[in-house]
């Protein structure tokens, strides 16, 4: 797709979608209107020419944690997440080419002939380009969720901003879909975060934007055109810094 300069406050995101939220109304797995919608606003934000990587979680599929508590083997359940963020990023690729949007998955487990091995240099190398590259499997190992891996991948490609896209509109006192008067921030600093315990996203992942200066912004993945509003500089859900 032809890249056009446009008005855009950040050059390089790192968007970390959820995969649960790919569901959307399917009863499992992934509902093809969300791919669809997804490649429309993000194919938005490369037209403007903002590079995007992306990282996909697996919540729709499968959770190490959730496996754990059927009864299965921690490390082998983790190991099944990350294969099922392989799977979402397929799908994101596919709806994305087929809006022809030039995308690469790189995985951080190896699996030749299905997609690349994770390599930052080709990886900004693509990004530079203006392809999008999803980066999938998480970390590659067990006992880290992929909002780690987005932040260690947007931290490692040099990425202004990440962005989590989520169900939720923002960071609040309390998780909003237990709690009725929870109360939203619009800004926090990443100890805030830590110190109350908020736990819209996993701590390993705040303590390493904290060390590393990335601001992440925690929006909602529904909210159609918050996106592009988002790195044109406009203020949605809550910015964590
Ligand atoms: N203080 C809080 N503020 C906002 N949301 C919170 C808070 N505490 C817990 N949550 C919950 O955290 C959820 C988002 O986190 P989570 O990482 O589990 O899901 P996700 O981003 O949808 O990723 P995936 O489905 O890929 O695992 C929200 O849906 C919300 O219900
Ligand atoms: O680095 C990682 C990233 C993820 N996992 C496992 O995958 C699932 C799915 O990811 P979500 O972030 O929860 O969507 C996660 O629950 C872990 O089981 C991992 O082991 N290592």
């Amino acid at each position: 797709m032809a890249q056009a300069s446009g008005d855009k406050k950040y050059k390089r995101i790192l968007l970390k979608l959820s995969g649960e939220a790919l569901t959307g109304s399917e009863k499992f797995g992934i509902d093809p209107k969300i791919l669809d919608r997804l490649a429309l606003e993000i194919g938005q934000l490369v037209g403007i020419g903002v590079q995007v990587g992306l990282v996909v979680g697996g919540g729709n599929l499968f959770r190490g944690a959730a496996l754990q508590s059927a009864g299965l083997d921690r490390v082998t359940g983790d190991h099944m997440g990350m294969l099922a963020t392989v799977m979402n990023a397929l799908a994101l690729r596919d709806a994305l080419e087929r809006s022809n949007i030039a995308t690469q998955v790189m995985s951080s487990i190896p699996m030749s002939g299905v997609v690349d091995h994770y390599d930052r240099r080709k990886a900004i190398r693509a990004l530079s380009n203006g392809d999008v590259v999803i980066f999938s499997a998480g970390t590659g190992n067990p006992f880290f969720t992929t909002d780690s891996s987005a932040c260690l991948r947007g931290i490692e490609v040099d990425a202004e901003l990440v962005l989590k896209a989520t169900k939720v509109d923002g960071v609040y006192s309390a998780d909003p879909m237990k709690v009725a008067d929870a109360v939203k921030y619009d800004r926090l600093s990443y100890d805030e975060v830590l110190d109350k315990k908020l736990e819209v996203m996993d701590l390993t992942a705040i303590c390493l934007c904290r060390d590393h200066r990335m601001p992440v912004r925690v929006f909602m993945m529904e909210k159609q055109g918050a996106l592009l509003n988002i790195v044109r500089g406009g203020q949605e859900g809550t910015l964590i810094e």
